[in-house]
């Protein structure tokens, strides 16, 4: 068993906080987790932007991304329905998920992004040491089997 230790970054999500977002959030970033509100449409719309973004300060596109639709507890106010942000995930090359951090019965979504990321980041760890294993002073590039098809790269 190995311990992935996570040092998570929580930027502020309004747009008034946007353009100072600087650049020690973005330098060395290994995994990004895009958060909307799932009962507030414009915080999903605002995705499109958020991902200009990170793309915009040049966040690799190996460091694995996932969506993830907080407050799915309060099922009566929803505006935006899982189908939606399923396309939208699938055209951005991300997983889903829907959590909620007030209930208890959805939160075992919490742990499962981050397990995830974690999973794929040693994952990809791995493939590198491996690749890096090969014949002695001879650099071997690596390949993105696993990491840049975000998709179905999970080992979970
Ligand atoms: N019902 C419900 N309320 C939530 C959930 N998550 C956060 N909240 C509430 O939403 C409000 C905003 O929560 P924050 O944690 O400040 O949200 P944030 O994304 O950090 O906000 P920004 O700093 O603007 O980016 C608070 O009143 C929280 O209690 C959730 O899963 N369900």
């Amino acid at each position: 068993m190995k311990t992935v230790g996570v040092q998570v970054w929580d930027t502020a999500g309004q747009e008034r906080f946007r353009k100072s977002m600087v650049e020690h959030y973005y330098r060395n970033v290994h995994a990004v987790v895009f958060v909307y509100d799932v009962t507030k449409m414009t915080s999903f719309t605002n995705l499109k932007t958020w991902i200009e973004e990170c793309n915009g300060h040049a966040v690799p596109p190996l460091v694995p991304r996932v969506l993830v639709g907080n407050k799915c507890d309060l099922k009566d106010l929803i505006q935006v329905p899982s189908s939606m942000a399923l396309k939208f995930a699938d055209a951005h090359n991300m997983l889903l998920f829907e959590t909620s951090a007030k209930d208890p019965k959805e939160s075992q979504n919490v742990d499962a992004i981050f397990m995830c990321l974690a999973c794929r980041l040693k994952a990809q760890r791995s493939l590198l040491c491996r690749d890096l294993e090969g014949r002695p002073g001879q650099p071997r590039r690596l390949e993105p089997t696993h990491a840049a098809n975000g998709k179905n790269s999970c080992p979970c």
